[in-house]
């Protein structure tokens, strides 16, 4: 089934089980610096609240957590990669999403038969250090002749404003975490992407 074309990210499960009745139906949990049991906890309450609002969870990072809890759907960075072991996780069924930021990581990627790929920063981000800067929306469209039917993630400093040139210059997807989460009013934020992002189901 199609990714749908709208991609929060957040950091915990109560940020799920505010924003997911909302609609949201494809979501990462992204959470860093906490212990094994604790990402457990929240993973596990990710996926049940996931499956109660039909909505794809991915996972990003803790792809053993994600399969001992059932999840379906990870997310890798190229240092995740190095770690990873490929054949456990598509042994045990799990899709796989990459990131990519140069013409070798998106070989990279490439090389994995990913179910979808991300490149980032499209725009400056806050949220986190990087050492490249905004790759601008000419590389969405290298990017997308380059990877044809898989579907391309366009990530870093969207917004609800950014996402149609986005989807113009070849995303099938925009991901977004701090034009939710750091919004004055993040459920009016989230409804505004979710009409800025529909109809771009492919
Ligand atoms: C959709 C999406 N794209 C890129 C990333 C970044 O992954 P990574 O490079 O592994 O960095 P961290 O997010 O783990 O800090 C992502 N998480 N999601
Ligand atoms: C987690 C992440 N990965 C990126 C990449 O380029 O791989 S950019 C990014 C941060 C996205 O946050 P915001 O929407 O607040 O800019
Ligand atoms: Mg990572």
């Amino acid at each position: 089934m199609a990714l749908d074309p709208f991609y929060p990210i957040f950091d915990s499960a109560d940020w799920l089980e505010r924003l997911l009745p909302l609609g949201v139906k494809l979501v990462q949990l992204r959470i860093k610096n906490k212990d094994e049991e604790t990402l457990r906890m929240e993973i596990r309450r990710a996926r049940d609240l996931c499956a109660a609002h039909q909505c794809q969870l991915i996972v990003n990072d803790y792809w053993r957590l994600a399969i001992e809890e059932g999840c379906d759907f990870i997310h890798l960075g190229q240092e995740d990669l190095d770690e990873a072991d490929l054949t456990a996780i598509r042994k045990a069924g799990l899709k796989l999403g990459v990131s990519s930021h140069d013409g070798a990581e998106l070989d990279r990627a490439l090389a994995v038969r990913p179910d979808y790929i991300a490149l980032g920063p499209i725009y400056p981000t806050i949220l986190k250090k990087m050492k490249w800067s905004e790759q601008g929306l000419e590389r969405l469209t290298e990017w997308k002749a380059q990877i044809g039917d898989i579907p391309l993630v366009a990530i870093g400093g969207m917004t609800v404003e950014r996402a149609p040139g986005a989807f113009a210059a070849g995303a099938d997807i925009v991901s977004v975490v701090t034009d939710i989460t750091l919004n004055a009013d993040p459920e009016a934020r989230v409804k505004e992407w979710m009409a800025a992002t529909r109809g771009h189901l492919r």
